[in-house]
């Protein structure tokens, strides 16, 4: 079946009214082949800022560029039918001024053909998610531990454990709400705090390390399928060893290689076989 026929994908409002009705389930994707297995199960697919790390081997998420990002929604759109597709927005793309983050944000819908964008801020940013929903553009907000503060976090730390820090976040929460935004990301925050955050919302919280009491649940695909060694956030589940898989195919390959054994004469061409081949 064509992806085109017959598959209507998940709307921004749809997601929005998930809330209380059913969990939202959403993975990160960068590339056409993941893309395509993972979209009938999922709500969403994000193209995170993450892609910094899992694709290109940078230390942190702030380093990516909004033609990149643009570029890795595109390959998700082409591969995707249902899942509803959102766009990261990177580092320094958005901060500056509402009017910097609308061209950037418009550009991940125009050319990357992105459903939505993300980006880190709480009430800070308040200002900017009008801004572009009144224009619009939907905004998944994300709000407690925000990656792209690594330097003024000296790391990738729990928030809002103390009264005073967790009222910031719930406030964040709150504002980006008011603000517009269709849902929120809230990370790596404890359970009590996901929860009235949860209950005092309209709008769906999507848990990364925030518990269970989130309205759904997003991970970075290549954590939770073992892609990524044991270099993984505590909060990630593993749902599959695919690092050991590949290796031990790439193992066997170059073995087969070396032995002479790979390829046989019905991987070659101008050899007829009896049976028709699959490989
Ligand atoms: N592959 C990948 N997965 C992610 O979940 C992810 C990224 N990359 N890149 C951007 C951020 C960084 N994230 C992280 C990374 C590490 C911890 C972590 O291990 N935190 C420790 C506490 C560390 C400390 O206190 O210094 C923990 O125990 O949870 C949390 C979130 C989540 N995001
Ligand atoms: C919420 C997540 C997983 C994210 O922002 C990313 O992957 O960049
Ligand atoms: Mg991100």
């Amino acid at each position: 079946m064509s992806i085109h026929q017959s598959i209507k994908r998940v709307t921004v409002p749809q997601l929005k009214g998930c809330k209380g009705q059913r969990k939202i389930a959403a993975l990160t994707a960068h590339s056409s082949v993941f893309a395509s297995l993972m979209d009938e199960y999922l709500d969403f697919i994000l193209i995170g800022d993450s892609t910094a790390m899992v694709a290109y081997g940078l230390p942190n998420t702030l380093s990516i560029t909004v033609e990149q990002i643009a570029a890795h929604t595109a390959a998700v759109v082409r591969a995707t039918a249902h899942a509803c597709v959102v766009a990261d927005m990177p580092f320094g793309s958005y901060q500056k001024t509402p009017e910097q983050a609308f061209e950037n944000a418009a550009y991940l819908l125009s050319a990357g053909g992105a459903d939505a964008v993300k980006l880190e801020g709480g009430e800070i940013m308040a200002p900017t998610i009008e801004f572009l929903v009144k224009r619009g553009i939907p905004v998944l907000a994300h709000v407690g531990l925000m990656p792209q503060h690594v330097n003024t976090m000296g790391g990738y730390k729990a928030q809002g454990m103390d009264e005073a820090t967790g009222k910031q976040v719930l406030a964040d929460a709150v504002a980006v709400e008011r603000a517009g935004a269709f849902a929120v990301v809230l990370e790596g925050v404890k359970e009590e705090l996901a929860s009235a955050i949860s209950a005092k919302l309209g709008i769906p919280t999507i848990g990364i390390g925030a518990s269970v009491a989130c309205d759904g649940q997003i991970l970075v695909t290549e954590d939770m399928l073992g892609l990524n060694g044991e270099n993984v956030p505590r909060f990630v589940k593993r749902y599959a060893n695919l690092a050991s898989e590949v290796q031990h195919a790439v193992q066997r390959y170059a073995d087969e290689v070396r032995a002479g054994a790979f390829p046989e004469s019905k991987h070659c061409f101008g050899v007829k076989s009896t049976t028709p081949s699959k490989a």
